[in-house]
């Protein structure tokens, strides 16, 4: 398989040319979203999930727009988008398709996973084709997705396959950034916690599947959090790129997602959402004047502690 993953590599290629490892977390919370853009919409569709989905997509492209210097990478959080119905998963659509459209890559934070043939519909509307008759259709066009280890191998298999057809990406959740993440994942089946034992399954499959850059497309969430497992894990999986969430808000730093990094500086890719998103409520300052920053400011920061580590 070596050298015929083209995604991944140039998802590499790119986080050497901009050097740029941060990913933009695109979760729209009607109540932070700026007053300006919900009175307009409100005065055009009233209290509806109309006027929402609208003030999200005008946000969204906002944020985009606005960090496009210092960020490539979006991740859309479906929960944000489903809770306004229809509308809301349109503005989820559209907000894909904008990042696509300003040549910016998709993680698509759905966490799915099911029984196997539940999962492959999954796995076709988020990463592959619907066929109908003899056409075959994109529901919604992500590069990569996030998916849910806990119902085993068969509810992930269906991901991989899309991966390989379609050249796609998967971050499976092997140890993730909330406080109780260690009440199953910490657990010992005999002498292995549940989150290494998934993180071996991981390590399987990226071997399989890896490119020129020495990574593969199958990756892994590991949370900033927990920068002792993180350590632990990048020994464990070293073909699979991270997507790492617990930056910011969650508490989580630059010295704290430092050892998700290969000495080249690859290796993962650090979210942040709310603190990007809504940095203009801290700051006072225009919406994306402060995402910007906040976005600069989040870059710098990992860039000048890989350096420092360097040394
Ligand atoms: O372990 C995990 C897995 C996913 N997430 C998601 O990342 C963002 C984090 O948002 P912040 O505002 O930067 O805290 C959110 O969409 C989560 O659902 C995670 O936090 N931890």
């Amino acid at each position: 398989m070596r050298g015929e993953n083209m995604l991944i590599d140039h998802l590499n290629a790119r986080i050497i040319k901009e050097k740029s490892p941060i990913v933009v977390g695109l979760d729209p919370r009607w109540d932070l979203i700026p007053e300006a853009i919900k009175h307009e919409n409100l005065k055009a569709y009233g209290e509806t999930f109309k006027a929402v989905a609208e003030s999200i997509l005008h946000f969204n492209k906002g944020i985009i727009d606005a960090v496009m210097e210092s960020a490539f990478v979006f991740k859309p959080q479906i929960a944000f988008y489903e809770q306004y119905g229809i509308e809301g998963i349109e503005a989820y659509y559209k907000t894909c398709q904008y990042v696509k459209e300003v040549g910016g890559i998709v993680i698509g934070d759905i966490k799915r996973g099911d029984i196997g043939s539940t999962s492959e519909a999954y796995a076709i509307a988020h990463l592959g084709e619907t066929t109908i008759g003899n056409r075959s259709l994109k529901a919604f066009d992500s590069d990569f997705v996030t998916i849910n280890p806990y119902l085993g191998s068969d509810c992930i298999a269906p991901f991989l396959n899309q991966c390989q057809t379609h050249d796609k990406g998967v971050f499976v959740l092997v140890k993730t950034s909330n406080p109780s993440s260690g009440e199953l994942q910490d657990l010992f089946v005999g002498n292995t916690r549940i989150y290494e034992r998934i993180a071996d399954w991981v390590h399987g499959w990226s071997i399989k599947t890896t490119g020129n850059s020495g990574y593969s497309s199958v990756g892994a969430v590991v949370g900033a959090t927990y920068p002792e497992e993180l350590k632990r894990l990048r020994e464990k999986m070293p073909n699979s790129i991270f997507l790492v969430p617990g930056y910011g808000a969650q508490g989580g730093g630059a010295k704290d997602v430092v050892e998700a990094f290969d000495s080249n500086g690859l290796g993962a890719l650090i979210n942040n959402s709310r603190g990007i998103l809504y940095a203009y409520r801290k700051t006072g300052e225009n919406y994306q004047i402060a995402a910007k920053k906040a976005a600069n400011e989040m870059k710098a920061s990992i860039v000048l502690e890989l350096e420092r580590v360097a040394k």
